[in-house]
């Protein structure tokens, strides 16, 4: 059996507790892995290591010597990309297509991207008057904020705690990393990585563990983590900033949603229905930025509804290894317990069943894993419960509408507001519109195409702060004014 440890001050180390925990498949339920419980003790030695590392090599080295270690992260998650893939997909049970076009794939490219941006990222300067003559030239720099607490979910496991950790190291800080109970297995195998490209002792230390009363809760409370960067729940989010609050240490956060689709009649069908399934059902729903609630316009509801069921029936469920497969398990039976709740509750409040509602006929080698039907729903009302809250599961509920501004006001209507897409050919319409809703991401006529250089983040409850580009460095640097009187 495998056996994942924390990675403090570049050793894999494991708790002086003795305490673990299983890593289970979530395609069969079968334990993949045994991993390591941090305690107060591991968190602090890991946070201390990254705190003596901010005075080490890394903190001296140029912008230049940094990218290029980091140039060499990318290359080598690239060179081990079938051992990523494979644990990814273990740790997920997703398909091995979708991890190797999206997760591994980005993986690489969070380390790139931040590397060369902050190579030729320039910073501000203002000459200024003054009462003398003389005048005086202000000008800014950039200073790492130190370490970060980095605590990532389980949903786009590689990607998203890449995605954090990319830029915090371009940006000269070091991490203290708590992946996700769900999926240890990427997290832990980037610290082979860096330590083979050189990334000094110390700067990406890993910490495994849950989150209350464990490693999250220990981590985000340590009052030596400058700053903490968190993707997953609303609630979690109100924790963490708790936790935060001491020490008055600054959080980005990337949270739930409840995110809605818009289509309107004049919209070309079949895009809206191949990139209406993607954001229904790729991953199993179980991406942030995914759609729940669709709205579509009456002339076309019907035909709609009809398409997006047939695709639905159309994804081939399996598991990984299942080249056919376009449609796996979801993360755990405790994950499929909840979406199964919201079946049952979308039943129980009225809603028309159009497709889906429950549990596959799988074959006895994966009756243990975690999978469900996708599911769609019509005819709930707008406060129903599946249509206010995240469920995080391969499911939809589509309501028609017959004016634009209703069709606004029903996707504004929540309290989240993270992404949105659009279907129109009308391109008055598409920004008219897009520029109404509240949202931190609006997609016209595509979903999930991402130019890494963007802002990227929620509104509302979804989230605190962007990441992407230039507004990565807000949040992983101090901005430093100096002001030098001529
Ligand atoms: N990307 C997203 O937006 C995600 C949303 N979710 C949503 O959250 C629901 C619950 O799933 P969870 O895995 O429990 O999500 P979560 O948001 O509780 O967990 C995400 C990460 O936060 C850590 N964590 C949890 N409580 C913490 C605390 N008090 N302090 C510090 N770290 C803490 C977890 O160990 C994990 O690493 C899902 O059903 C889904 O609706 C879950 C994962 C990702
Ligand atoms: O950064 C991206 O491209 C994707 C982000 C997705 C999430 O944050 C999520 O699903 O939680």
């Amino acid at each position: 059996m495998k056996e994942i440890k924390h990675l403090i001050n570049g050793a894999f180390v494991g708790s002086a507790s003795g305490r673990t925990f299983e890593d289970v498949n979530p395609a069969n339920g079968q334990v993949i892995a045994r991993v390591h419980e941090a305690g107060r003790a591991e968190v602090d030695a890991a946070v201390q290591a990254a705190r003596a590392a901010l005075k080490g090599p890394w903190g001296k080295m140029s912008v230049s010597e940094r990218a290029e270690i980091l140039h060499r992260v990318a290359d080598g998650i690239t060179a081990r990309f079938d051992e990523f893939l494979e644990a990814e997909c273990l740790d997920t049970g997703k398909p091995k297509s979708l991890a190797s076009h999206i997760d591994i794939p980005r993986g690489a490219a969070n380390f790139k991207v931040f590397a060369d941006l902050l190579k030729n990222v320039a910073t501000e300067a203002f000459e200024m008057a003054t009462p003398d003559g003389s005048g005086a030239i202000n000008y800014a720099v950039r200073r790492p904020k130190g370490v970060i607490g980095v605590i990532s979910p389980w949903n786009l496991p590689l990607l998203l705690m890449t995605w954090k950790v990319g830029p915090a190291l371009a940006c000269g800080n070091t991490v203290v990393v708590k992946p996700s109970e769900e999926t240890p297995l990427t997290t832990a195998l980037l610290g082979e990585v860096m330590q083979a490209a050189g990334v000094p002792a110390g700067v990406y230390n890993v910490v495994h563990g849950f989150g209350p009363d464990s490693a999250g809760a220990f981590l985000t409370e340590h009052p030596d983590v400058n700053a903490i960067t968190f993707t997953g729940e609303t609630r979690t989010g109100e924790a963490i900033m708790r936790a935060a609050a001491k020490g008055v240490r600054p959080v980005s956060f990337e949270l739930g949603g409840k995110n809605a689709g818009i289509v309107f009649a004049d919209c070309d069908l079949d895009k809206a229905i191949e990139g209406s399934m993607r954001s229904v059902f790729a991953n199993g729903g179980q991406v942030c930025l995914g759609t729940e609630r669709l709205y579509v316009e009456r002339p076309i509801f019907d035909e709609f509804v009809a398409r997006l069921k047939a695709g639905a029936e159309s994804l081939v469920i399996g598991t990984p290894d299942d080249p056919q497969a376009n449609f796996g398990p979801l993360i755990s039976l405790q994950h499929r317990e909840k979406v199964l709740s919201y079946y049952q509750k979308a039943v129980d409040e009225g809603a028309t069943v159009v497709t889906g509602g429950g549990v596959p006929e799988m074959p006895a080698e994966l009756a243990g894993g975690a999978w469900v039907q996708p599911t769609i729903w019509t005819g709930l009302a707008d406060g129903a419960a599946v249509v206010t809250e995240e469920i995080f599961g391969p499911c939809c509920h589509i309501r028609p509408f017959d004016r634009e501004e209703e069709a606004v006001e029903l996707a504004n209507s929540l309290p989240y507001g993270l992404a949105a897409t659009i279907w129109t050919e009308n391109t008055s319409r598409a920004h008219r519109v897009a520029g109404q809703l509240e949202a931190g991401i609006v997609w016209v006529n595509s979903w999930f195409l991402r130019d890494l250089r963007t802002a990227f983040g929620g509104s509302k409850q979804s989230g605190i702060g962007r990441e992407g580009g230039v507004h990565s460095l807000e949040f992983y640097t101090e901005l430093k004014n100096i002001c030098v009187k001529l």
